[in-house]
């Protein structure tokens, strides 16, 4: 019933081993690449995304394989984030599908409680993916109309390569699967550290120093507020401009508010009764430097993706100035920054909270579903599902609840599609032995 590896030199084997639980019967004596068959899909990345699709499948008895570049599970919470960081949404909203929350959770849960529950999500639903590998390529093979998806071991001193050979494509790499990094003007002469803020742990080492932190999402005000809490000096970066909401309206939260108004009333309508309830809560924030954006927040993440930062204390001290807030550079120099207001900075040490970007594109061959930017181009609802058996898990820009909506869809069709074709071949056995011919002779070529 479940995954079924085979190696592709075999095929008296290969046959045999339909409908069994094999892992890596063979390995290949004779070449350095390793061919699996994999009954079911494909799904490429072992976060929140990819673990709800496993669980939607599993509750339906569906084989599938799940392929993870990192060593561990939610790479992106377990090793790339900085340790004061909570769930910035209610945790209503953060839970994967069929296993909330324990019950003791607090309203924000912390990333350590986050990722605990995402363990044991995997363990509830037996799923294990295979670590260290980093999925290099995928492509249809029209011919045989099958994925070939291609890995390179990331752990193994000398990269094994691996051919996986599937029907369904899951990617659920995340729309923050890799770092951007900004060319600056002296960058490389500025004699500092140099930090972007996936590798931020905490301002701990930073203490009475001058931090230059580049960008002012919930990375770069969340970094900059740390920074306070260990007694550095943060200056934070405003190039253009941001949404600042209060985390609360009257103890109750905006992203919940927001979430039921939409369900009344218009986009724009519900924006424009954030943009007032911030103004009563927080003031004029444009004071402090804090210019807001001409579209309203809601639309604003629709439209460009970009996430309006809940406030979770960083404010009070942009007003108190423990974080100064300073507008776009011009240059580094060594041991300083110039601004584009002409502003000459001493500083210690630069973090680059400059934001993600989707790696689809680097690995994803001759398709037109994603966009050059990686994320599919139909908009929400309707991002999930492409041509040839492809599938898409959390690119809605909704966050964990996007991505659990998706997850949801993606493993009810793949399960109704798989359900079909394995009536179909258990009917006709022939049609069968003639698919993994044609599968052996796909991966001869
Ligand atoms: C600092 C931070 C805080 C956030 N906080 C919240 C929040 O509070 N609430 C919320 O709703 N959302 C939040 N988000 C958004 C976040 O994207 C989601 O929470 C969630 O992690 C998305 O899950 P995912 O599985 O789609 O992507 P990811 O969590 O990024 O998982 C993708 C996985 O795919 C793997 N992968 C990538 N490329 C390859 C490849 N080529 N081959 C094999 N594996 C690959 C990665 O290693 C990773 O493990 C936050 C994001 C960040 C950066
Ligand atoms: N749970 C939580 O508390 C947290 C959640 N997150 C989530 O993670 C995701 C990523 O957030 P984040 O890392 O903040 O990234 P964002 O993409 O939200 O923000 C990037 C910031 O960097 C700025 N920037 C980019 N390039 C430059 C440049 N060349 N010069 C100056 N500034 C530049 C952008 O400015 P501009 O707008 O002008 O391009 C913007 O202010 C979001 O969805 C966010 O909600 C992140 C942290 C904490
Ligand atoms: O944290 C993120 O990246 C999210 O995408 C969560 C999220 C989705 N929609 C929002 C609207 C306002 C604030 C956060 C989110």
């Amino acid at each position: 019933m479940y995954n079924t590896p085979i190696t592709c030199l075999n095929i008296p084997n290969m046959l045999q081993t339909f409908g069994h639980q094999h892992h890596h019967l063979h390995e290949d004596l004779f070449f350095s690449r390793r061919c699996i068959w994999v009954n079911g899909p494909v799904i490429v990345g072992a976060g929140p995304s990819g673990l709800a699709v496993a669980a939607g499948l599993k509750q339906q008895g569906v084989p599938f394989i799940v392929l993870e570049r990192a060593n561990c599970i939610a790479s992106l919470w377990q090793n790339r984030t900085y340790d004061r960081l909570k769930l910035h949404l209610p945790k209503q909203f953060c839970q994967l599908p069929s296993f909330p929350f324990p019950e003791d959770f607090p309203e924000y849960p912390t990333k350590y409680q986050f990722i605990n529950y995402l363990e044991s999500y995997a363990e509830h639903f037996n799923i294990n993916p295979h670590f260290n590998e980093a999925v290099q390529s995928a492509k249809y093979d029209e011919t045989f109309g099958l994925w070939r998806v291609k890995t390179v071991s990331t752990s193994a001193s000398n990269p094994v390569e691996v051919e996986y050979i599937c029907r369904w494509l899951v990617v659920a790499t995340g729309e923050n699967a890799e770092k951007v990094v900004p060319d600056f003007k002296g960058l490389k002469e500025f004699s500092g550290p140099v930090t972007h803020a996936c590798d931020y742990k905490s301002g701990e080492s930073c203490q009475g120093k001058s931090v230059l932190v580049v960008g002012c999402g919930n990375s770069g005000m969340e970094v900059s507020l740390d920074l306070c809490n260990h007694n550095a000096h943060p200056s934070m970066v405003v190039r253009s401009s941001v949404h600042v909401l209060p985390r609360e309206v009257l103890g109750k939260s905006t992203f919940e508010l927001a979430v039921t108004l939409i369900k009344w009333c218009p986009l724009w309508m519900v924006d424009k009764i954030l943009l007032v309830l911030a103004r009563l809560i927080l003031g004029n924030v444009e004071r402090y430097g804090l210019k807001r954006p001409s579209l309203g927040p809601l639309e604003l993440k629709n439209i460009a993706g970009k996430t309006p930062v809940l406030d979770s204390g960083a404010l009070s001290k942009i007003r108190s100035r423990d974080i100064k807030v300073v507008p776009g550079i011009k240059r580094f120099a060594p041991g300083r920054v110039e601004l584009v207001n002409g502003e000459n900075m001493q500083i210690d040490s630069v973090i680059l909270a400059t934001g993600y970007r989707s790696n689809v594109p680097s690995w994803l061959k001759d398709n037109d579903f994603f966009s050059e930017d990686g994320i599919p181009k139909n908009p929400f609802p309707n991002g999930w599902k492409g041509k040839a058996g492809l599938y898409a898990v959390g690119f809605t820009r909704r966050g964990l609840s996007g991505a659990s909506l998706d997850a949801i869809s993606v493993a009810l069709d793949i399960a109704k599609r798989w359900k079909e074709e394995t009536k179909q071949t258990r009917k006709s056995v022939t049609g069968q032995h003639r698919r993994c011919i044609h599968i052996f002779r796909a991966i001869e070529n």
